[in-house]
């Protein structure tokens, strides 16, 4: 288990980094578009999930959601209190 700001440093870190086998590294090298059409399917998948497919499922979609947020963020050079001002 870690937290979403346990996260973005593990994330920030590899995008610095960029270590061989980083599912990270190999979107942010995909790009914004190809980023963004991942967390728009995380959107629908844990909208579905939350749906039809329960609590569990519906945590899993979310964390998955919120991974491919933090990596939008990254490709967009953003930082945690960027966001964190507008909420
Ligand atoms: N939390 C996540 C995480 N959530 C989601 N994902 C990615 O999102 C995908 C989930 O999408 P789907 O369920 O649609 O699965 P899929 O369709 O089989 O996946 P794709 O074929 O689309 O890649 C996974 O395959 C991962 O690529 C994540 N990838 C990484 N992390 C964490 O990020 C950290 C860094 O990871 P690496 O950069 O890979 O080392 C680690 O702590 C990981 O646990």
């Amino acid at each position: 288990m870690k937290t979403f700001e346990e996260l973005w440093a593990e994330l920030s870190e590899k995008a610095t980094t960029r270590p061989e086998g980083s599912g990270t590294v190999k979107a942010l090298d995909a790009g914004v578009h190809a980023i963004g059409k991942k967390l728009l399917e995380e959107a629908a998948e844990s909208w579905m999930a939350a749906e039809h497919e329960g609590r569990e499922r519906t945590a899993e979609e979310i964390s998955q959601l919120l991974y491919h947020a933090q990596v939008l963020m990254l490709a967009s050079g953003l930082e945690l209190d960027d966001v964190y001002a507008h909420l």
